[in-house]
């Protein structure tokens, strides 16, 4: 962001302090969409730096708005100055905003707030808190009080791996400029921010595009590209017939929840692969699936037969269905591999190492230490999934609040969509139905993933609006609405 930041300032008519004002007038505008109470007392921490800058800029822009009581605390724990900051100080100094100096954290005494905005470090952090810095940003949190962050919380790192006693500023929302910090997807953020908004400062948008990353969010944009319109003429045929391999005796749900979604996702066919105890279930449930029943060991006669082949939900593992998985990698068809599946492949080394080119594998954070071994921290498990996605040219859905899509030319793809509301049995059985759908009708891997990751969160973002938990089967029903919200614009 800082070589974005520069590039602006020098290919645009736009002075750096012009744009730090920029920025604080973003920043306002989205604090105000929550914060409109003008009689509430609010404190600003602003560093020294350009962080320590806008703070101040914050400050005045508060005050033009109505806030009565703004105190900004300037941190003067360096000698070091930017110009930008010195520009706005004098400026607080000529304005009526009360201002206190810190020159040591003991002297942060009797702060009188109801909101603080913390401004002291931003994107410029360069190494952990420690000394002063550590100190007041404790004594900050021990007020208690809703905190604002600038940019990013002081003492947060933006990119790499977070520690997990993390020192820094605890903010209940952080409003950070043009893009969202890719930290800000681990869920290591959550003890520095509760919420993070994006507000746009008008950077450079080329150059931000033109730069080199492995990390891309994906956006609505992306759906409206991808996802086809179903054409004139087209029949079952045209949409792929999907094979789920799923399903046990008290596990059987999760075979209906994945057979549902790809009901609802727009498979041409779907047949789910289940035990003959829940042909009923299903008869009378998904009358449109049909059945394939899996009592014994079965093989699957003709894998070519389907377009997409799922295994995993509620499989439950035992031999036959690990003989049963071995024979669908030693048929080098693609697979979608999600729950008992990869529960298997933890136990057997020797079948990830052949695993078919194209395959999606979807686990949990549980389910991928256990294939890939124990990581001390989410950034350590994405670098892992990197690597892997890349060696066997598979794509690895990381899921979490926000899945991680690692495709095979080693991108990583954050996938924005979903909540906490989702957060329940059957959430990753409809994920893995989708997928197949999406994998029947010929997407791509990569495309499937990212297309099924995003509608499956937006599904779950659409009902969870109004409601504190979503379940499984309303997430599966959704799912056409949502794609045809997508496609329609296309
Ligand atoms: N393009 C952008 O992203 C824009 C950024 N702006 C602001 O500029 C900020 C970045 O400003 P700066 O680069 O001046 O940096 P900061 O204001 O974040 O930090 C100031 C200085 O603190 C020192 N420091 C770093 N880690 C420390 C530590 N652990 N303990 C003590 N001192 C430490 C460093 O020398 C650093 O340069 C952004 O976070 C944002 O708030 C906006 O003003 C305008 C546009």
């Amino acid at each position: 962001m800082r070589n974005v930041d520069e590039f602006t300032i020098t290919h645009q008519p736009i002075a750096s302090i012009d744009l730090m004002e920029k920025a604080a007038r973003a920043f306002v505008k989205c604090f105000l969409k929550t914060e409109f109470n003008a009689h509430k007392r609010v404190a600003i921490f602003c560093g020294k730096g350009n962080n320590g800058g806008d703070g101040l800029a914050i400050a005045h822009l508060l005050l033009h708005n109505g806030y009565e009581h703004v105190k900004v605390y300037i941190v003067n724990f360096s000698a070091r100055q930017s110009d930008d900051f010195a520009i706005n100080l004098q400026r607080i100094d000529e304005s009526r905003c009360k201002k206190v100096i810190i020159n040591h954290p003991s002297e942060l005494k009797n702060v009188k707030a109801d909101l603080i905005i913390d401004a002291i470090l931003g994107s410029g952090l360069n190494k952990p808190l420690a000394g002063d810095y550590a100190e007041l940003v404790k004594i900050i949190n021990k007020l208690q009080k809703r905190v604002y962050a600038v940019d990013v919380p002081t003492g947060f790192f933006s990119e790499g791996e977070l520690s997990a006693d993390y020192n820094g500023i605890k903010a209940y929302k952080t409003i950070c400029f043009q893009r969202p910090k890719i930290n800000f997807f681990f869920p290591e953020s959550a003890v520095a921010t509760e919420h993070h908004e994006v507000v746009d400062i008008q950077l450079e948008e080329a150059f931000i595009e033109s730069l080199s990353t492995d990390f891309y969010l994906t956006e609505r944009t992306d759906m409206v590209r991808l996802i086809k319109n179903r054409k004139p003429f087209s029949h079952k045929g045209t949409y792929g017939h999907a094979l789920l391999i799923a399903g046990n005796i008290d596990t059987m749900g999760a075979a209906l929840l994945s057979a549902k979604a790809c009901l609802y996702a727009g498979a041409g066919l779907t047949t789910a692969c289940i035990p003959a105890t829940g042909l009923t279930a299903l008869n009378t449930l998904l009358p449109e699936v049909m059945a394939l029943p899996r009592d014994e060991y079965t093989r699957i006669e003709n894998p070519a037969k389907y377009k997409a082949i799922a295994i995993g939900p509620g499989l439950g593992i035992n031999s036959d269905n690990e003989k049963l998985l071995e024979s669908l990698i030693l048929a080098a068809r693609p697979l979608v591999i999600d729950a008992d599946a990869l529960n298997i492949l933890g136990e057997r080394p020797d079948l990830l190492d052949i695993l078919p080119a194209g395959s999606i594998l979807t686990p949990h954070v549980k389910e991928f230490d256990r294939i890939f071994g124990a990581h001390e921290s989410w950034w350590a498990r994405v670098q892992t999934a990197i690597i892997w996605a890349r060696k066997k040219q598979v794509v690895i859905i990381l899921k979490n609040q926000f899945s991680f899509v690692c495709v095979p030319n080693g991108k990583v793809l954050i996938n924005p969509t979903g909540n906490p509301a989702m957060a329940q049995g059957g959430m990753g059985d409809v994920l893995t139905g989708i997928l197949s759908a999406l994998l029947a009708q010929g997407y791509s891997a990569t495309d499937s993933a990212k297309i099924g990751c995003y509608i499956h969160g937006l599904a779950g973002d659409y009902l969870a609006s109004e409601r504190h938990v979503v379940t499984a089967s309303e997430v599966a029903e959704r799912i056409p609405f949502e794609m045809h919200l997508l496609s329609a614009t296309n």
